[in-house]
Formats: C-alpha cells, sequence, structure tokens
C-alpha cells in the first residue's frame, strides 16, 4: 500500500483538488485489493493556517476577526459547491457549518479572554485540515470508498503544543487497528494534528503534514510515500537562482537531508526518519505536472558519474568569530560556549575551527547575531578581561553554499573543483566546514556573491550540462559585427559538441549601450541596440558589468581606441577574464602590459589578445608554447602587416598605389584609420607585443621604424589629405614598383627581432627569399630559437580581414570558457 500526502497547493482550489481526485482515482482502481488501499493525508488549503494563527492573535488582542471567518468559511463551501453533486452537498455543508461553528465558538472565547495559550492555538489551526479533509473525502466518496479520519484519534504525542512529541508505539498500533477496520475503504488522514493522552489537540511543527504521511506509512509498512507538491521533485539548486537547475530522480535519505537542510524547502528532513528506519522509498511528486517522474529518495540509488547531487545555500547568515589564546588546548572551551548558545536557543548552522585552536567561527541567522554576541560576553566576562579571549566579532551579509552527495566520499578533487570554480569568478570564502562523513562540504561567502557562485559552482559540477559564458561587448564595426554573425552561426554546433553557450549581456559602441542579463538575441542585436534609450558611457558600462555579478564573465574589446584600455585592470580585478584584438593596450607603456598579465595571473583569469599579432593565425600561442617549455627566441623574422603585404601584391602593373591602399580599406585589411598601417604604427605595435612576449622590456620607441612613406603623408593630418597625398606622391610610388621589378624583386615590409633588437624596414627581396612567395594579405612570422635553430618555425598565412580576425577572438573567447 501506499500513503499519498498532498500540501496546500494540491489542496488551494477547486481545479487542484479535481487534479488531485484524478491522481486518486488511478491510484484507487491500481490497487483492488481491500489489503492495500492508499491512504492519503492532507494540508490545509494554502493560506489557510496562516489565516487561521493571524485570527486567533487578532482575537487575543480584541480585535473582529468575522470577516475572515466569513471568507474562510465561503472558500470551503464553495469547492463543495463546485465539486459535489447537487443532492450530496447538505450533508457536506451541514458538517463543515458545524466545524466553522465551533471555531466561532474558541475565536470568541479567545477574545473574550483575551488569550491566546499555546493549547487554544493548536486547536485553531486544527481547523485548517479537519475541514479540507473532510471537504475532500466527501468529494472523492462519489468516485470511491472514501472515509475521513481526524488524525488526533490514532496520533498520540506529548503535550509539547505547536511542536508535540508522537508516542510512536502507541500511535502506530492505533493507525494499524484503524487500517484493519476500513479495509476497502481509501483513509483521508489529516495532516498535522495529533492528540496528548487527555485527547486535547495538538500539532507536530513544521513539515507536521509531511511527518503525519511518514508514520502512517511506517505503521502500515507502506511500499511508498509520495509527497505530492507544487514543484518538479528536488531539483539539483534553487530554481530560482539557478536556471539551469534540474529535478534529480534519485537521492537517499542522507544526500536528501543534506540538501534540505540548507535551501530546497520540498521536505523538511525530520520528517523523513519514520520512512528512513523503515527503507521505506519517498517520492517527491507534482500534483500540476503528474506525469513527470519526479524525484524519489531511498536508502540506496544507482551508480551515478557525478560527484554531487545538488548544491544548497542559504542567502542570509551571519558569523562570529571568538578569538584567542584562552582556548588553545583547552578543552572544556568550546563545549561551554556551544552549550551556553543552546540554552540561549540560538541555533548554530556550521562550526570550523583552526587546528590551531586559536579561534572558533561558526554562524548563525542574523536574528541571533547580536544576542549570541552579547550573552557570549557575558558569559566570558572574566575570560575577556584576562585577555585569554581577544574579540567577537560579528560579520553580516554573509551566505552559505553547499555541495551534497554521497558520492563526494572517497572521491578526490570535488573541494578542488568547488574552490577553482569559486575563485575564477572571484568569490571570497570567508570560512570552510567539511563534515567527516564527506557527504557535504560547505563554504561562506558573501551573500551578494551567492547567485554567481551557485551559478559557477552548477556549471563546474554538471558538466553535461551547458557551461554559460556570459559577454560583454565593446565595438560593432568591422571585427565586433562578425565576431557576432559567427556567433550565431557557430551557436548550435558549441552547444551540442563543447557544451558551451555564450551569452552577450553587454553591448555598446561609441553611441549606445545595451544590456539583458538573459542574453542579447544573436539575431537582433543591432535593432536592440539602435532601440536601447541608454547612450555610450563606459565608466557606467563597466560598473554594471561589475554589478549584473555574472559567473564566467568576459570583456571583448573590438575597438581601435585607447579609451577601453583604462578600465582593463580594474576589469581583471574584479576576476572578469578580457579577450581583446585592440593593440592598443598591450604596446602602451612596458608597465602597463606587465599589469595586466600580473593582474590576469593574480586574479585567476585569462587575458587573451591572439589577434593582436596576424589576426586569427597563432602567433601569441605559438610563442606562448615555446616560451612556456623553455625554448628561447633568438630572431624574430616577419611580415606582420596584413595591409601591407596586400598592397605589396597587388600594387603591380598598371596599379596605381592610392588606389590599392583604398581596396585594401575595403576589404577590411586596414585598421580603421589606414595611416596607421600605412606609417607603420600597427606593424610596430606587433613587434612589440611579440618582444615583450618573448622576454624583451621594450618600449615604443625601441622600435626602429624605415617609413616607406615620403614626409608629405606622414604629415597628413586627416585620413582624406593622406589619401590625397598617395594620389599626389603617385610618382614616388611607380618608382618603388619599377625598380624592384626591374631587378626581379618584390617589395616586402619586414619586421626583425635580433637579440632584442627590434625594427622595420623596406627590403626588395629576390625569389631565393623566404619572404618572396607571398599573396594576398598573408602575414609570414619565422621564429629562430634554440630548439629552432637551423631550421625556424614558420607561421604564415592571412594576417588581416574581418573573418579572420573575428574567428581569433572567438577561439580565444571558446579557450576562456574551457580554462
Ligand atoms: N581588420 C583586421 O584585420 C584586424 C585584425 C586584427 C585586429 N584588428 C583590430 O580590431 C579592432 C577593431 O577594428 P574594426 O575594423 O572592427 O574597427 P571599426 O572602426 O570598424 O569598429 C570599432 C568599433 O568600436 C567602437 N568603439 C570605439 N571606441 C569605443 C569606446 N570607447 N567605447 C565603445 N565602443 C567604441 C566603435 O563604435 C565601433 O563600433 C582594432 O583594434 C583593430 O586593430 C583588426
Ligand atoms: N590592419 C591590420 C589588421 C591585422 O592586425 C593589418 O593590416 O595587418
Ligand atoms: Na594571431
Amino acid at each position: 500500500m501506499k500513503v499519498l500526502k498532498f500540501g496546500g497547493t494540491s489542496v488551494g482550489s477547486a481545479q487542484s483538488i479535481e487534479l488531485l481526485l484524478n491522481i486518486l482515482k488511478k491510484e484507487n482502481e491500481a490497487s483492488p485489493s481491500p489489503d492495500n488501499k492508499p491512504v492519503v493525508v492532507l494540508s490545509a488549503m494554502s493560506g489557510v493556517t496562516n489565516q487561521l494563527l493571524a485570527m486567533a492573535e487578532d482575537a487575543a488582542k480584541g480585535n473582529d476577526f468575522a470577516p475572515q471567518l466569513a471568507e474562510l468559511e465561503k472558500r470551503h463551501f464553495e469547492v463543495v459547491k463546485s465539486l459535489l453533486e447537487i443532492q450530496n452537498q447538505n450533508p457536506a455543508l451541514t458538517r463543515l457549518k458545524i466545524n466553522f461553528n465551533q471555531l466561532e465558538d474558541l475565536l470568541q472565547g479567545i477574545l473574550t479572554l483575551q488569550e491566546l495559550t499555546p493549547k487554544t492555538r493548536d486547536l485553531v489551526v486544527s481547523y485548517g485540515e479537519r475541514c479540507s479533509t473532510l471537504m475532500i473525502s466527501k468529494i472523492a466518496a462519489q468516485y470511491f470508498p472514501a472515509v475521513f479520519v481526524d488524525a488526533s484519534e490514532v496520533l498520540k504525542t506529548d503535550s509539547n503544543f505547536g511542536q508535540a512529541k508522537v508516542n510512536t508505539e502507541l500511535s502506530e498500533q492505533l493507525i494499524r487497528g484503524l487500517y484493519q477496520e476500513n479495509k476497502d475503504k481509501v483513509l483521508f488522514v489529516t495532516g498535522f494534528i495529533a492528540s496528548n493522552d487527555a485527547g486535547q489537540v495538538t500539532t507536530l511543527g513544521r513539515g507536521g503534514s509531511d511527518y503525519t504521511a511518514a508514520i502512517f506509512g511506517a505503521a502500515l509498512n507502506a511500499s511508498q510515500i509520495e509527497i505530492w507538491t507544487d514543484v518538479n521533485g528536488m531539483m539539483t539548486a534553487d530554481p530560482r537562482m539557478v536556471k539551469k537547475a534540474f529535478s534529480l530522480t534519485e537521492l537517499t535519505y542522507t544526500e536528501a537531508m543534506e540538501l534540505s537542510y540548507f535551501g530546497a524547502k520540498v521536505i523538511y528532513p525530520p520528517t523523513m526518519i519514520p520512512a528512513f528506519f523503515k527503507k521505506i522509498p519517498i517520492a517527491i511528486k507534482n500534483t500540476f505536472e503528474p506525469d513527470f517522474e519526479g524525484t524519489v529518495i531511498k536508502h540506496q540509488c544507482q551508480p551515478s558519474p557525478l560527484a554531487i547531487k545538488g548544491i544548497s545555500s542559504i542567502n542570509n547568515i551571519s558569523i562570529l568569530n571568538v578569538e584567542g589564546s584562552g582556548m588553545v588546548g583547552k578543552s572544556g572551551f568550546s563545549g561551554r560556549l556551544f552549550s551556553l548558545l543552546a540554552r540561549e536557543q540560538i541555533n548554530v548552522i556550521l562550526i570550523t575551527q583552526s587546528s590551531s585552536e586559536h579561534s572558533i567561527t561558526f554562524a548563525v541567522s542574523p536574528g541571533d547575531t547580536d544576542r549570541a554576541k552579547q550573552v557570549i560576553e557575558q558569559e566570558f566576562e572574566l575570560e575577556l578581561l584576562a585577555k585569554k579571549l581577544e574579540h567577537i566579532d560579528i560579520e553580516k551579509d554573509l551566505a552559505i553554499l553547499a555541495v551534497v552527495g554521497e558520492n563526494m566520499k572517497e572521491t578526490p578533487g570535488v573541494s578542488g573543483k568547488l574552490f577553482h570554480a569559486l575563485g575564477r569568478n572571484g568569490v571570497n570564502v570567508r570560512a570552510i566546514a567539511q563534515g567527516s562523513s564527506e557527504y557535504n562540504i560547505s563554504v561562506i561567502i558573501s551573500a551578494i556573491d551567492l547567485a554567481k557562485a551557485v551559478n559557477a559552482v552548477h556549471d563546474a559540477f554538471f558538466v553535461q550540462l551547458t557551461k554559460t559564458l556570459h559577454a560583454f561587448c565593446l565595438g560593432t564595426g568591422n571585427i565586433g559585427k562578425t565576431m557576432f554573425k559567427q556567433l550565431s552561426g557557430h551557436a548550435a554546433f558549441l552547444q551540442e559538441n563543447n557544451g558551451i553557450q555564450v551569452k552577450i549581456v553587454g553591448i555598446s559602441n561609441t553611441r549606445k549601450m545595451v544590456f539583458n542579463a538573459d542574453g542579447i538575441s544573436l539575431a537582433k542585436w543591432e535593432e536592440e541596440l539602435d532601440q536601447s534609450a541608454e547612450q555610450a558611457n563606459l565608466p557606467a558600462f563597466i560598473a554594471q558589468m561589475k554589478a549584473l555579478n555574472l559567473p564566467n564573465c568576459v570583456f571583448i574589446d573590438n575597438t581601435a581606441s585607447p579609451v577601453p584600455i583604462q578600465f582593463y585592470d580594474e576589469v581583471l580585478k574584479s576576476t572578469i577574464s578580457i579577450v581583446t584584438c585592440n593593440k592598443i593596450g598591450n604596446s602602451g607603456s612596458y608597465e602597463q602590459y606587465k599589469t595586466f598579465k600580473n593582474s590576469a595571473r593574480q586574479h585567476g583569469v585569462d587575458f587573451f589578445y591572439e589577434t593582436n599579432v596576424g589576426a586569427g593565425l597563432p602567433i601569441i600561442r605559438t610563442l606562448k608554447d615555446l616560451m612556456n617549455s623553455g625554448d628561447r627566441v633568438q630572431k624574430i623574422e616577419a611580415i606582420l602587416s596584413g595591409t601591407i603585404s596586400f598592397l605589396f601584391n597587388n600594387f603591380k602593373g598598371d596599379a596605381n598605389f592610392h588606389d590599392t591602399v583604398k581596396l585594401a580599406q575595403e576589404k577590411g585589411y586596414t585598421e580603421p584609420d589606414p595611416r596607421d598601417d600605412l606609417r607603420g604604427t600597427d606593424f610596430m605595435r606587433k613587434m612589440l607585443i611579440l618582444a615583450r612576449d618573448a622576454g624583451y622590456a621594450l618600449e615604443a620607441a625601441d622600435v626602429v621604424i624605415d617609413s616607406m612613406l615620403p614626409q608629405a603623408c606622414l604629415d597628413a593630418a586627416t585620413v582624406d589629405d593622406f589619401y590625397q597625398t598617395l594620389k599626389d606622391e603617385d610618382a614616388f610610388f611607380a618608382k618603388l614598383k619599377d625598380s624592384a621589378q626591374a631587378e626581379n624583386k618584390v617589395l616586402r615590409y619586414i619586421g626583425k627581432l635580433d637579440n632584442g633588437q627590434a625594427s622595420i624596414s623596406l627590403q626588395m627581396v629576390d625569389e631565393s627569399h623566404p619572404f618572396y612567395m607571398l599573396s594576398g594579405s598573408d602575414n609570414i612570422i619565422s621564429f629562430t630559437t634554440d630548439r629552432y635553430q637551423d631550421r625556424p618555425l614558420v607561421v604564415k598565412g592571412p594576417g588581416a580581414g574581418a573573418e579572420v580576425t573575428a574567428a581569433g577572438v572567438f577561439a580565444d573567447l571558446i579557450n576562456v570558457a574551457t580554462a
């Protein structure tokens, strides 16, 4: 036989009661034998217990309760009228009316005496379950034999009103007798209520109806206890905080206890104990989605590859830290401390003590914090005076996050994964506790970081789910636009094959900015940005990015502007990774370059800039691998301007220089300002970045640039003027071209780093030169190193253009996700 318990929302309205009846009809049909009819335990209609308590308290203050009582009566009557055949309504309404009359007398008594004792309070609230259960049993009796049971007749307790303790042996005996007497009927039992020896009504405290169900289940050796509620079972985390939280199919009793202790309020752990002793499975099911399998809590689960079952949390706690030499080696100290707190009824949520025994830290609810400090100061007054105890410090606005699961027992790496996820997201851990049972690791963190932390930890442990990267993007020009297009086209693949989802949460260009924590649509980002009411404001953009405090955050700089660079360090220090194709950051002062590297390292985040040199070509990465594996760069020779490479590969025959530059710009090879390319500035930046990554502390002025332009072009004040000078100087460029052609050579603008000396010069090379054979916007780089000495390591390919650059930014982004 089964015990089915339905909570307040499941009995809260005529609609939900119909759903409940459908479930029970099926259950009754499935158990035709008179020996295994189900037992149904019901709560009060949602909100009714609180209303009853409020009415009783109001009455005790001398206030009128009549309107609330009338409303309560009406709510029950309406259910009867809509769900019971008209000819059956009168007897049910009469029985309900008797209940409401008794309740009225009782409240009137409270009003007259202006006194509310715990005993009377229990009696008042018992009418919630009595009315709902009576009413539903009458409705159910239309479909199958059903009988109403007032649990106070069989559940026997002590007289601790409000939280009575059950006399298990006696109660189980009475329950078995009752079940035998009603073998062929479905019992409808009031949850939550019981009675003492004198027959006075008591209640079972928090989670009382679940407890009633568990006691009935244990007494009758039920095959299963089903707790029907309004959610899909127990979940991996609080679904209001973690959108990706999912329902767990199975949990052990221990795991369920650990998970429910913090957070997951689906079931109140102590209520499971009777089922636990008898190894009866408890299924958590959803009345509003009855076909969903829900969660089964049982003695032993199927083996699972996952290290944890879920993450629970408490979003508001304080800690007290008691510190002093007086505690070292003193065995009675913590005993005195925690007995004191127990005496004062201060609930201690978590305790940690350093092995030096110099301090004890424990967590309490915010409401208990100040009182805890006060009573400790009183109790340990002498120790404080003698300085054996130095401080009792309070820290507020904290939260607890706990990962839970029996599998973590004897599995190395669980705490490593937890702390890696927290560290990478800049979440500071204030205290840690792990029971030696190894079912739970709890950390105390700042309350403002809780949502970010739970999401990051959820992503880290449930790797079968998609990991979400939250990206904030600056720049919607040539590269930015192309990157969005690529992201959009590749999103499904990434999700399916790599389990990565990139959510663009913020976008800004120089005009506007837009935010959407749920992700800006990659198909409509232009519209969303255009329609945004927010004018671009970089400090506000950065502030908003920090304030959102999202997990796995990346800042992408696709601008050519010096302005964002000012914020890089702040961004990295906020534990947000950076991906940038903007070369201005790394080619500023050497000190600044070092600062970015150090900040990224210290804060455990990434600073990726592959596209700073050779666009998407793997140049930065290659150099990094060489350096990391202990090689030493002796010499670099390279062509690193895609624009100039394109110019010399196309400035042939009849072509004129001016038009060829225009074409390079149209093809998206040039910088937003093409003077940066032709004057060698862009190339210089790349040489500088390479030199620095190769271990040389160069400044921009150390790179010797042999200009390929006549003075007039160098002096041009605007881009238009510059193009004009290119026309004016046509003869100069034509001569350059002809002289190379005359010698069967080609023009190449070549950078060199030799023993720490960096230079760029215009050269004419013949076909014997390794850089002779280049086409399009090709870059080429040759590394001569201690290990690649006789034959250098060469990387070659298109080194400019929106597609290859955006692809490089994209690849960096995915590298952040997988780090
Ligand atoms: N074109 C290439 O082949 C290539 C290769 C490697 C690297 N890059 C780098 O890519 C970057 C972008 O180049 P692009 O051609 O896309 O430039 P672009 O001029 O087309 O776009 C730049 C974007 O940045 C925005 N922007 C500028 N300042 C800003 C600020 N302060 N705040 C917010 N937004 C700002 C602009 O509004 C614009 O949307 C440059 O740093 C360039 O060096 C380009
Ligand atoms: N303008 C740059 C883009 C690649 O960094 C070039 O021409 O090389
Ligand atoms: Na590159």
